[in-house]
């Protein structure tokens, strides 16, 4: 349970001790206590009541001394007290239940409490006093009223007797009495239409008086007011005396609860339904009527009860919703102070001044003035507390705290029908069928009349009061004049803009509100000095009752989409559109966001597929410079093997005359290999010249480097094992390289299949095209491969069994050679001068030794080659059936135009243009580059 606010002002009350703290929710029902002391609402103005008060001196209790005790008109006793009448507890945490017709059976009774005088001892000598019978029957009806409302619990005069006298009379003595406390609801009335009219005239203005217990024993020797609350009479013998008849009358010992009950209570149900309401109390300073509006701690007044009774209302209510905006103003020196803004005190700047404006719907209301929407009864009473502390109050002769400004609560009740979620029309729409009802309730504390004080800034406080509170009293007192005139004639001739009260109060006064006036006196013994005002109270009071006259009709329903000022302020509807407003665009956003999301998402796969394929399309790049690199390093070693080779034997190859042929004459076979790099052209010259024999020793040699090279391969040991270990680690390399690449084609696949999954649509399919080329080409490049390293491994066969040969040959040589002495050459005869001579002698003569070593070898040697050759024959007649080549006339062969576009298309596949270089002659069309690895390079044909 939350602590209750502190109190705005200083203590100033009665009963001492601390603010206490809220007791638990308690039945009302239940309540024994006999004291205020057991209710448990905060109250927003938490005035300690045991606050000493200067002018009240004795206690609470000396007020009943000298009124003798009432009895009902039959002569019985009240049946119960005013402590069985008191409701128990008002928790703001969890509000009570509210009272149900005949839940509270002592109320009625209760208003004969102890300390009343009875009925008997009105003096009877102001003839004009309306009779008994009178007051019997306007209780009666009365009495009808408030059960039609379904709360009889105020008053219950049934048992009274007499004539009604629905007029009010005002004798020359000067009696005043007033009609039933009720509130008249228009549209219910169609069933007695004749009536209607007067009820409704009558009947929704309540005028209450309520007794200020007299303190310190003050006013107990006071016999000149007779208080039968009863009756609702209050009677002066003094001077000027007479009798006063109001709806209500509460004597010194009601409390605040019974007075909300009798006062206020239907207004406010009845703002609830829809009517505007307005309660205020009038009095002089320091008679209670803070006290009775705000209460304390432990006896809270109207104000906090009206909000737990509006609370209760919305939970009894479950067909309708409600939005509930509260505001507070004060009227300071005729200048409107908001109290809710939070520029309010003296550290902050001032405030924006606070204008009354009218209009046609919402009648006078100040602007711009801070609204606050409150969704439960402690948040309310905490915001009402709030603007109690920013209220101006001071001290003055008759209170220590008193208030110095005229403070305004006002409760716009926002409601609607509800729908019940899950129909049809509020899927639809999100809008109930009605429109929503807009009234408010104003509650008023005004500040109190006072004579001029000594203090300067009293003065000028009580000047604006009292000159405020004389033109709400002459307004009220000229009403009557206007009864019968429309409202606008009406309202011109009256002085509302005479003060900000009381054009704050138009509407109320003008009879667009149900009105009830709560008058506080005070009944001391300093009466010699009060009685005049306790006087002025008692006949603005029987004034407003009579000539206030009040058309409320229930609030018309109005729509939040109709524009205007009156439209725009029904937040409920505006509410209520604004979430299906922003439900829509929720739902719009929602759908927008999806589709940004999945075209985000489709561009993000769009991307990333891009880049795949830019990587892949890298990849093969790479891998296919890669491979060319290798290919030409390979190229590079084979054909420096094969110049090895043959320089041993000093022979040349006419394949190896062609191709050099081929690079020096046909510069475009250079074109067509236009992706192999240069360095492998310039290594396959040198080659050529190094390969040459004795019929073309006339041929320029190469350079340095190729002596270099020829240095390098010129020693004719080099055996044939480190070719073949060569050989082998390039068809190693290669066989990497292949399965690398298929490696990456099958990506290359795949990818381009989820690709085409994706539903990529036209954009790629160029780029699909591309890529098929692509693998098309690299398909064609693997296969070249393949063909390539068939060709190697031929030639490796070919190369181990020419090795093979040659040990043989070499070993038969070592086991028949005699010894160096026996040979022929001098001994002085370097072995290159033998083979020089050697071949100097005619090449077709007959080797001097019929079975030399070197014939031996050279036999061994062309043995192997021929096997060579022989392969390489079978590998260019493999070519001719797989239509690589095609076979000429007289045995030359060329490339076939299909295998020559591939070529073309991949000039750097060694094998195939290695076999096309050796095979097609050269000059009749461009050939591919000639290989740079080819057996017969080294080889005699
Ligand atoms: N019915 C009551 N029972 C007990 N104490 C009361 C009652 N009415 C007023 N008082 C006490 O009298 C003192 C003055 O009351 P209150 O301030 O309500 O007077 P007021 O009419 O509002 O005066 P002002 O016009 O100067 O503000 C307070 O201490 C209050 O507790």
């Amino acid at each position: 349970m939350s602590t209750l606010p502190q109190p705005s002002r200083p203590a100033a009350g009665p009963p001492i001790g601390a603010l206490p703290q809220l007791p638990a929710p308690k039945s009302r029902k239940s309540m024994p206590a006999s004291s205020d002391s057991s209710r448990a609402v905060s109250p927003h103005k938490l005035r300690t009541p045991s606050s000493p008060r200067p002018a009240l001196k004795s206690p609470l209790s000396n007020s009943t001394t000298n009124i003798s005790s009432t009895r009902s008109a039959s002569g019985a006793r009240v049946p119960s007290s005013p402590e069985k009448s008191l409701r128990r507890t008002i928790s703001i945490a969890a509000f009570p239940q509210p009272p149900r017709p005949g839940s509270r059976p002592g109320t009625a009774s209760s208003m004969n409490g102890p300390g009343l005088q009875s009925s008997g001892s009105v003096k009877s000598k102001r003839g004009s006093r309306p009779s008994m019978g009178a007051i019997s029957q306007r209780s009666s009806k009365t009495h009808s009223l408030l059960s039609a409302g379904g709360d009889a619990k105020s008053i219950s005069h049934a048992d009274l007797e007499g004539s009604p006298s629905q007029s009010r009379s005002s004798s020359a003595e000067g009696s005043y009495s007033t009609s039933a406390t009720t509130f008249e609801d228009g549209d219910d009335s169609a069933g007695s239409k004749s009536n209607a009219k007067s009820k409704e005239i009558k009947g929704n203005v309540i005028v209450s008086v309520r007794v200020r217990p007299n303190v310190n024993g003050e006013g107990s020797a006071n016999s000149e007011w007779v208080v039968d609350a009863r009756r609702g009479l209050l009677a002066y013998n003094g001077k000027e005396g007479g009798d006063y008849y109001y709806d209500n009358l509460f004597s010194a010992h009601e409390n605040n609860a019974r007075v909300y009950d009798s006062a206020a209570k239907r207004l406010v149900r009845r703002v609830m339904e829809g009517y505007h309401g307005t309660v205020f109390a009038y009095g002089m300073t320091g008679t209670g009527k803070t006290f009775s509006m705000q209460g304390t701690a432990t006896s809270p007044g109207v104000i906090p009860l009206a909000i737990t009774d509006i609370f209760s209302f919305i939970r009894e209510t479950p067909h309708r919703e409600f939005l509930l905006r509260v505001s507070y103003l004060e009227i300071y020196n005729e200048k409107i102070h908001d109290l809710l803004s939070a520029s309010i005190g003296p550290t902050n700047g001032p405030q924006e001044e606070i204008k009354l404006r009218e209009d046609s719907k919402r009648g006078v209301y100040a602007t711009p003035l801070k609204e606050e929407i409150v969704q439960s009864p402690t948040q309310l009473l905490r915001v009402i507390a709030r603007g109690d502390h920013a209220r101006r109050t001071g001290s003055t002769q008759f209170n220590a705290r008193s208030s110095r400004s005229h403070a305004v609560v006002q409760i716009v009740v926002e409601s609607r029908e509800r729908v019940p979620t899950g129909t049809t029309q509020d899927r639809r729409s999100g809008l109930a069928p009605g429109g929503v009802r807009v009234s408010t309730l104003s509650l008023i504390d005004l500040a109190g009349s006072e004579r001029a004080a000594d203090d300067k800034e009293r003065r000028t406080e009580g000047a604006h009061i009292n000159k405020s509170l004389l033109t709400l009293g002459n307004i009220i007192s000229r009403l009557s004049e206007t009864k019968d005139s429309p409202s606008e004639t009406k309202d011109k001739h009256l002085p509302y803009r005479d003060s900000k009260l009381t054009r704050l109060l138009q509407p109320a006064l003008s009879g667009n509100s149900l009105v009830s006036i709560l008058c506080t006196v005070q009944l001391g013994s300093s009466v010699n000095s009060n009685s005049g005002e306790t006087l002025n109270t008692l006949k603005f009071a029987a004034r407003a009752k009579n000539n206030i006259v009040s058309h409320a009709k229930r609030a018309d329903e109005a729509f939040g989409g109709g524009g205007g000022d009156a439209g725009s302020r029904v937040l409920l509807e505006r509410y209520r559109m604004e979430i299906q407003a922003l439900r829509g665009q929720l739902e719009s956003q929602t759908k927008v966001q999806a589709e940004k999301e999945m075209k985000l998402e489709e561009q993000k796969l769009e991307q990333e597929a891009h880049e795949r394929h830019e990587e892949q399309m890298l990849e093969m790049q790479l891998a296919r410079t890669a491979l060319k690199e290798r290919i030409e390093h390979l190229n590079r070693l084979i054909l420096c093997s094969k110049s090895t080779g043959v320089n041993t034997q000093g022979t040349i190859s006419a394949l190896g005359r062609l191709s050099r042929m081929s690079s020096i004459l046909d510069p475009g076979s250079r074109s067509l290999r236009s992706s192999v790099s240069q360095s492998t052209l310039n290594i396959h010259r040198p080659v050529s010249f190094l390969s040459v024999n004795s019929q073309d020793m006339n041929l320029p040699l190469g350079n340095e480097d190729d002596e270099d090279m020829m240095g390098e391969f010129a020693d004719g040991k080099a055996s044939a094992q480190r070719q073949i270990s060569a050989l082998q680690a390039d068809l190693n390399d290669k066989n990497r390289y292949i399965a690398t690449l298929e490696r990456r084609l099958l990506q290359a696949r795949r990818s381009s299949h989820s690709r085409m999954s994706m539903g990529i649509k036209s954009g790629g399919s160029h780029d699909n095209s591309e890529l098929m080329a692509q693998l098309r080409e690299k398909d064609m490049e693997i296969n070249e491969l393949r063909l390539q390293l068939d060709d190697k491994d031929r030639m490796l066969t070919a190369l181990r069994s020419a090795a093979r040969h040659r040990d043989l040959a070499q070993l038969s040589i070592e086991t028949q050679t005699p010894s160096p002495t026996q040979t022929s050459v001098p001994p002085t005869q370097t072995p290159a001068q033998t083979q020089q001579s050697a071949g100097n002698a005619s090449p077709g003569a007959a080797p001097k030794v019929s079975a030399g070593p070197a014939e031996i070898e050279t036999t061994v040697k062309r043995r192997s080659m021929d096997e060579v050759s022989r392969i390489l024959d079978e590998m260019i007649q493999d070519r001719v059936e797989s239509g690589h080549l095609i076979k000429g006339s007289r045995g030359s062969v060329r490339v076939a135009p299909e295998s020559r576009r591939t070529s073309e298309s991949n000039p750097t596949v060694p094998g195939l243009s290695a076999v096309t270089a050796c095979a097609s002659p050269p000059p009749s069309h461009p050939l591919p580059p000639p290989p740079p690895v080819h057996p017969r390079q080294s080889l005699d044909v």
